[in-house]
C-alpha cells in the first residue's frame, strides 16, 4: 500500500480513533505516523484482517497496539442509542491476545501497551494488559491475576498461553482480535503446533494481524491462521529494492577466525558508540565470552569507559528481564555499553540508542540476520552493522547472497591491529584459561556448541562444515587441545598438530578447578579412578591367567582328538587298500579286522601294563 509522506501527520489517518487515543498520540510526542502506521490502523480497526511486512524500526508495535486499543476502547465506552451502555466483560473473558516468539518482546510490548494506557482519562473504565510468559510465575498463578484484575489484553509467549487457554476458568468467546508479532518466527515449525492450537480456540469472526519484517517467509502457512480476505501491508525502505531502513549502513569484515575476538576488542575500543549489541552463535558461547571480556578487557573499575551486560536463554526469565532492563537504562552519555547476547534478542527487541550491532558470525537462518541489523537504525536513527566472515573461504559470498534478498552489504577493511597486540592477547587469554579448569571446559562446549551451530545453516553451500577452518576457531576460542568430535576428520593431516594439543602440552591430571570444592572432588575422582585402574589391572592379569590355563587344556584336547582322527583316518587308508588288493574275499576282510583287534587289544594291555608298573 502506497502513503505520500505529506499525508503522514496524524490528522490525515484514514480511521476516527476513540478520542481518547487520538489525545495519547497528540502527546506521545510522535509529530507524525510512519508509513506503515497509516496503512495498517485504519485496516485493522476498520475490521481487516492484515499481513503487514515492514523494515525493522518502522513502527510496527504501535501499528497494531493501536487498533488493538481502539476494538477494547469500542468495546468498553461505545454508548449505542438502543442497547444503551454496554455490558462488562465477564470474569473470566479477555478481549485481544497478542503472541509474540520471546519473552523479552511480550514484555516490551506490554509497555508499549502501557505507555499508551498511561493516557486513559481516570474517568473510564480501566484498560489493563497481561504478562503470560513462562517462568516469571505459575499458570495458576497467572489464572488466579487474571481472575482477580480482569485485564482485557493478554500479552504472551505460545507455550504459556496454551497452558493458559487449557484452564476451565479462561474463556475465550469474547476475544475480538488477535495479533501474531514476528509472525514468520511463530510460524515456523518451532511454534506453528501451539499457535494452531491457540487459533483453534478463538472465534472465527475475530480480526487477525500478522506482523513482522519478512513475513514472507511464513509462506502458505500464513493461510492456516483462520484469517478472513485478509489485506497485505508492505512497507520497504526509502531505496528500492532495500529490505533494511535506509538509515542502517551494513558491512561485512573478512577476516582470519583466528583474530575475531582482538578484532572485536579494537573495534569497541575504537568505535564512537553509545550502545552496541554482539551476537555470539550459542548460550555457552555468551556464557563463556561474556566472563572472560569481564576479566581481559573490561577494567572493572566506575572509571572503566565500556560495561558489558550478557543476555541469553539460560538466564531465568527475571535475569533476562533485568539484563535488558539495565542495558536500556544504561546512561550513554557515560559509558559504551555492550549487550552480548544470542538471537533471542534478534526480533523486535527496540532499545534507544542502540548504534553499533556487531555479528561475530552470521545466524543459521538468513532472515534472522535482517533483524539482527535491524536493532540498530531504527525509526530513521543512524545505525551500523558489521558481520564477521572468514577469509578464504565461501563465507565471502554472503554478501552476493544476501543482496538477492534485497539486504546490501559493503566490505570493510580491518582495522589496523599489530602482530604482538594479538599475540600478547592470545597468551593473556591462555593464561585466563588455564587458571581455572572450568573455564577450559566451559571453552570446549562453546567450540563444540558452535561446530554444531555451523551444521544447522540453511545456506548450506556457503557455510559449508567440511571447510571450517577448526584450528583457528579453536584457537580463537582459547582451547588448549582439540576435543574428540566427529568432525575432526575434516582437519587435513598435515594441519593436526601432535597429540592434538594447541600449544604447550599440559599435564590435565594436575590441570586444577579455582573452586576448592570442586577441585577437591576432582581429586578424589582421580585418587578413585587410579584405584580402579590398579585393580582393573590385576582382574584382568588373574583373567589371563586363567584363560591361558583354560587354552592349554583345550589345546590337550584337541591334540588328543587330532591323535584320533590320525588313527582313524591311518585305519581307513590300510582298510581301504586291504579292499583293494583282495576284492571281493570277505574272509580276508574279517581276517584283517581280527588282527586289527587283535592289534588294538595288546595296545590297550600295554597301556594299562605301564600304568599299572607306577
Ligand atoms: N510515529 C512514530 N514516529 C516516530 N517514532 C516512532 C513512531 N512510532 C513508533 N516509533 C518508534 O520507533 C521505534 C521502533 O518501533 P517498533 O519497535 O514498533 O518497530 P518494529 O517495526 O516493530 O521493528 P522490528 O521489526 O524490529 O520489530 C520505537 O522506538 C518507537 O518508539
Amino acid at each position: 500500500m502506497e502513503t505520500k509522506k505529506g499525508s503522514l501527520s496524524w490528522d490525515n489517518l484514514k480511521y476516527e480513533l476513540n478520542p481518547w487515543l487520538q489525545e495519547a498520540i497528540r502527546s506521545m510526542g510522535y509529530p507524525t505516523m510512519t508509513p506503515v502506521q497509516a496503512s495498517t490502523i485504519p485496516l485493522l480497526s476498520g475490521n481487516k484482517d492484515v499481513v503487514v511486512e515492514a523494515v525493522t524500526g518502522s513502527g510496527k508495535t504501535l501499528a497494531f497496539a493501536m487498533p488493538v486499543l481502539q476494538k477494547v476502547s469500542e468495546r468498553l465506552y461505545s454508548v449505542n442509542e438502543e442497547e444503551g451502555t454496554p455490558e462488562k466483560v465477564k470474569r473470566g473473558h479477555m478481549l485481544a491476545i497478542i503472541l509474540s516468539p520471546t519473552r523479552e518482546l511480550a514484555s516490551q510490548i506490554q509497555s508499549v501497551f502501557n505507555s499508551v494506557l498511561e493516557y486513559l482519562p481516570e474517568d473510564k473504565e480501566p484498560i489493563k494488559t497481561q504478562l503470560l510468559v513462562g517462568s516469571l510465575s505459575g499458570v495458576r498463578e497467572d489464572i488466579d491475576n487474571f481472575l482477580n484484575n480482569r485485564p482485557q489484553i493478554l500479552i504472551a509467549t505460545p507455550g504459556r498461553m496454551l497452558d493458559f487457554l487449557s484452564s476451565n476458568y479462561v474463556k475465550t468467546t469474547s476475544v475480538e482480535i488477535a495479533i501474531l508479532d514476528e509472525a514468520d518466527k511463530l510460524l515456523d515449525f518451532s511454534f506453528e503446533k501451539d499457535i494452531t492450537n491457540i487459533l483453534k480456540r478463538l472465534p472465527k469472526q475475530r480480526r487477525t494481524g500478522l506482523f513482522s519484517a519478512t513475513i514472507s517467509s511464513a509462506g502458505d502457512t500464513i493461510f492456516r491462521t483462520g484469517m478472513n480476505n485478509p489485506v497485505r501491508v508492505a512497507v520497504k525502505s526509502k531505496s528500492a529494492h532495500n529490505s533494511a531502513p535506509s538509515s542502517l549502513t551494513i558491512s561485512y569484515l573478512p577476516i582470519n577466525p583466528e583474530h575475531k575476538l582482538t578484532t572485536l576488542i579494537k573495534l569497541l575500543d575504537d568505535y564512537k558508540f553509545k550502545k552496541c549489541i554482539v551476537y555470539f552463535p550459542t548460550c555457552t558461547g555468551v556464557k563463556y565470552f561474556y566472563n572472560m571480556f569481564e576479566r581481559l578487557v573490561s577494567k572493572g573499575g566506575d572509571d572503566d569507559h565500556v560495561k558489558f551486560v550478557s543476555l541469553h536463554g539460560q538466564l531465568s526469565t527475571k535475569a533476562r528481564l533485568r539484563a535488558i532492563q539495565s542495558f536500556s537504562d544504561g546512561d550513554a552519555s557515560l559509558k559504551k555499553f555492550v549487550l552480548m547476547t544470542t538471537d533471542v534478542a534478534a526480533r523486535g527487541i527496540d532499545i534507544p540508542d542502540v548504534d553499533l550491532v556487531i555479528q561475530i558470525d552470521p545466524p543459521t537462518d538468513p532472515d534472522v540476520f535482517l533483524h539482527r541489523c535491524g536493532r540498530t537504525g531504527r525509526a530513521n536513527k543512524v545505525g551500523q552493522a558489521i558481520v564477521m566472515l572468514n577469509i578464504d573461504s565461501r563465507e565471502e559470498e554472503y554478501a552476493g547472497f544476501m543482496e538477492v534478498k534485497g539486504i546490501m552489504m559493503k566490505e570493510m577493511s580491518l582495522p589496523p591491529i599489530s602482530t604482538k597486540y594479538h599475540e600478547d592477547f592470545q597468551k593473556r587469554f591462555r593464561q585466563y584459561v588455564l587458571q581455572d579448569r572450568s573455564r577450559h571446559e566451559l571453552a570446549i562446549k562453546s567450540y563444540v556448541g558452535f561446530v554444531r551451530y555451523y551444521t544447522k545453516h540453511i545456506a548450506s553451500s556457503i557455510f559449508r562444515y567440511q571447510n571450517l577452518p577448526y584450528i583457528p576457531l579453536a584457537k580463537m576460542y582459547g582451547l588448549l587441545r582439540l576435543p574428540k568430535m566427529p568432525e575432526s576428520k575434516f582437519i587435513p593431516n598435515e594441519e593436526m598438530p601432535e597429540d592434538a594439543w594447541l600449544g604447550e602440552v599440559i599435564d590435565m591430571d594436575k590441570f586444577a578447578y579455582a573452586d576448592p570444592l570442586k577441585e577437591k572432588a576432582r581429586l578424589e575422582n582421580l585418587e578413585a579412578e587410579k584405584l580402579k585402574k590398579i585393580q582393573d589391572a590385576k582382574k584382568r592379569k588373574e583373567f589371563k591367567i586363567k584363560n591361558e590355563a583354560w587354552s592349554s587344556k583345550t589345546e590337550t584336547k584337541e591334540s588328543k582328538q587330532e591323535r584320533r582322527e590320525k588313527m582313524k583316518r591311518k585305519r581307513e587308508a590300510i582298510e581301504k587298500q586291504i579292499n583293494e588288493e583282495s576284492s571281493g574275499d570277505e574272509q580276508a576282510q574279517e581276517d584283517w579286522k581280527e588282527v586289527v583287534k587283535t592289534n588294538k587289544k595288546k595296545k590297550v594291555s600295554a597301556v594299562q601294563g605301564s600304568f599299572d608298573d607306577l
